[in-house]
C-alpha cells in the first residue's frame, strides 16, 4: 500500500524531453517519491486526493529570494537599487533579531506554499532561524547566509567562518528538504580575493555557490573601474563559474559574458519583476537560453517585489521578453513554465521539478474551475498568462500534504501572520528610535 494517490486531475509532467499532458491521470507517491505516473493504477494508499477540476503539475522552484525580507514589504519603495539598500534595507536590517528573521520566514513561506511554490533559494542572513522556519513549515529550501565583506581581512574570516558553519550545521538537514550553499553577495561587495577563498571552500565542501551577478550598471562600472573587467570576466578568471554556481539576476551581459556562462554551466537565475522595480535593466533571457544556459526563475525579496506568486512572476518574465524584443514569439508559455520547475530544480541540484517515477513528490494541484481559467485549451497557456498564485488548490512537499483544497495544514495561517505583523511593527519602531 502506497502512501498517497492523487487521482481524476490533467496531470502535466514537465519531464524533460518526455513532457506529457493527460486528463484522468493518477500519480503514486510512497516515502516521498513519485512511485507510479499514469492513466490507471492497481495500487491502493492511506491517503487519496481527488484533483478532480485541477490541473496536477510539479511545484514551483523559486531560485532567488530572501524569505524574511516579508517584514520590508512596502517599506522603501520606487528607489534606484544602491539608495535602496544603502539608505534603507541595510540601516533596517541591522536592526533585524533572530525573532524577526523566524516569523518573516514563515510569513514566506506561508505566501509560497498557498501560491504553489514547493521550494526556494533564499540568502539572508540569521540563517539558523531561516532553517527552523523551514524545518516547522514542511516546505523545501536551498539555504545560504548571505556573505559581505568589502575588503575587509577581519571580515571576510568572520563571514567565511559563519558561512562555513551553517553549511556544516543544516546541510540536508529537516529529512533532506534544506540543501547548505554559500552565498557571497555580489562582486561588487565581496573583493575578489574573498569570493575565491568562498568558491574553494564550497568545492571542498561539496556544496553549491548563490551570488547576485550583474544586477545593474553600476556594478558592471564599478567593476570595470577596480578590475579593467566586468564581473563575468573576474569571476571566470579565478575559476569561480561551473554548474554549482546559481548566479542571480545577470542583466548587464555582453555576447562574451553569455558566452562564458552557457560554456561553464552557470544557473541564471531570473527576477524580472524586482528587475522592473528597481529599474535594474531586462536581463538577456531569450539569448541566454538560446546560448543553452540553464535559466530558473525567482522573485527575489519582498521589498522588492512586493510578493512571492510565482505564476506573477512568470507572466510577467514571458511579456518582458516580448516587448524588449518586440518579437511575440520570444519566451513561449511552456518555455517560462521550464523555467519555474524543471530549471530551478536542476539548478538546486533537486531531483524534483517534473512528475516522474522516482523523482521527489513535490506536486501542486491547479484549480481549473476559475471563471479566468476557462475554455481550457492548453495547461502551459493558462498556467502562465491566466492563473495566479491564489489559484493553487493543493500543495505537497516530499510526499506530505502542506495544503489541500485550500485549507493550510502545515501550520496556523493566522498566528502566522499575527505574529510576523508584531514582529514588523517592533522592528520598524527599533529602526525609527
Ligand atoms: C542578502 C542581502 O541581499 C540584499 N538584497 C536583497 N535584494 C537584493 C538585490 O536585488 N540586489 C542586491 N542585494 C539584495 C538583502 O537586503 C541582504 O542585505
Ligand atoms: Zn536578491
Amino acid at each position: 500500500m502506497a502512501d498517497m494517490i492523487i487521482t481524476n486531475g490533467h496531470i502535466l509532467t514537465m519531464e524533460p524531453g518526455k513532457e506529457r499532458e493527460f486528463s484522468k491521470g493518477m500519480v503514486v507517491i510512497d516515502e516521498g517519491i513519485i512511485t507510479e505516473v499514469r492513466e490507471k493504477t492497481q495500487e491502493t494508499a492511506d491517503i487519496i486526493v481527488d484533483a478532480q477540476g485541477g490541473i496536477v503539475m510539479p511545484g514551483l522552484v523559486n531560485t532567488h529570494t530572501h524569505a524574511a525580507m516579508t517584514l520590508f514589504r512596502g517599506y522603501a519603495d520606487d528607489l534606484p537599487l544602491s539608495q535602496w539598500l544603502q539608505q534603507h534595507i541595510w540601516p533596517a536590517e541591522a536592526k533585524l533579531t533572530d525573532n524577526d528573521i523566524y516569523n518573516g520566514t514563515l510569513l514566506a513561506c506561508l505566501e509560497m506554499i498557498k501560491s504553489g511554490t514547493t521550494c526556494f533559494n533564499d540568502m539572508y542572513f540569521h540563517m539558523d532561524e531561516t532553517a527552523k522556519a523551514v524545518e516547522k513549515a514542511g516546505i523545501r529550501a536551498a539555504l545560504s547566509y548571505g556573505m559581505i565583506e568589502f575588503g575587509n581581512k577581519d571580515k571576510a574570516d568572520a563571514e567565511l567562518k559563519e558561512g562555513s558553519r551553517f553549511v556544516q550545521r543544516w546541510h540536508g538537514k529537516a529529512d533532506g528538504r534544506i540543501t547548505a550553499m554559500y552565498g557571497p553577495h555580489a562582486p561588487n561587495t565581496c573583493s575578489r580575493e574573498f569570493l575565491q577563498r568562498v568558491k574553494d571552500k564550497a568545492r571542498e565542501d561539496g556544496v553549491k555557490v548563490h551570488i547576485h551577478v550583474l544586477e545593474t550598471e553600476t556594478e558592471l562600472k564599478e567593476m570595470k573601474e577596480k578590475y579593467g573587467m566586468c564581473s563575468i570576466h573576474m569571476l571566470n578568471n579565478i575559476d569561480f563559474f561551473d554548474s554549482d554556481v546559481i548566479a542571480a539576476h545577470c542583466v548587464w551581459l555582453s555576447d562574451g559574458d553569455i558566452k562564458i556562462l552557457a560554456e561553464k554551466g552557470v544557473n541564471i537565475s531570473h527576477n524580472p519583476v524586482s528587475n522592473m522595480k528597481l529599474a535594474s535593466g531586462i536581463a538577456p533571457v531569450e539569448k541566454l537560453l538560446k546560448s543553452g544556459a540553464n535559466v530558473c526563475l525567482g522573485t527575489d525579496g519582498c521589498a522588492s517585489n512586493n510578493n512571492l506568486d510565482m505564476f506573477e512572476e512568470m507572466k510577467i518574465a514571458a511579456l518582458l521578453q516580448k516587448v524588449s524584443t518586440m518579437d511575440p514569439t520570444a519566451l513561449p508559455a511552456k518555455e517560462v513554465l521550464k523555467m519555474a520547475t524543471v530549471n530551478g530544480a536542476k539548478a538546486l541540484g533537486i531531483n524534483a521539478g517534473m512528475i516522474r517515477k522516482g523523482a521527489l513528490a513535490d506536486i501542486i494541484i491547479v484549480d481549473r474551475n476559475k471563471a479566468h481559467m476557462r475554455p481550457f485549451y492548453d495547461a502551459a497557456s493558462h498556467l502562465v498568462y491566466s492563473a495566479n498564485g491564489q489559484d493553487v488548490m493543493t500543495s505537497i512537499v516530499n510526499g506530505k500534504l502542506l495544503m489541500q483544497d485550500y485549507e493550510v495544514l502545515c501550520m496556523d495561517e493566522m498566528k502566522i501572520i499575527e505574529q510576523a505583523s508584531v514582529a514588523a511593527e517592533d522592528l520598524i519602531q527599533r529602526v525609527n528610535e
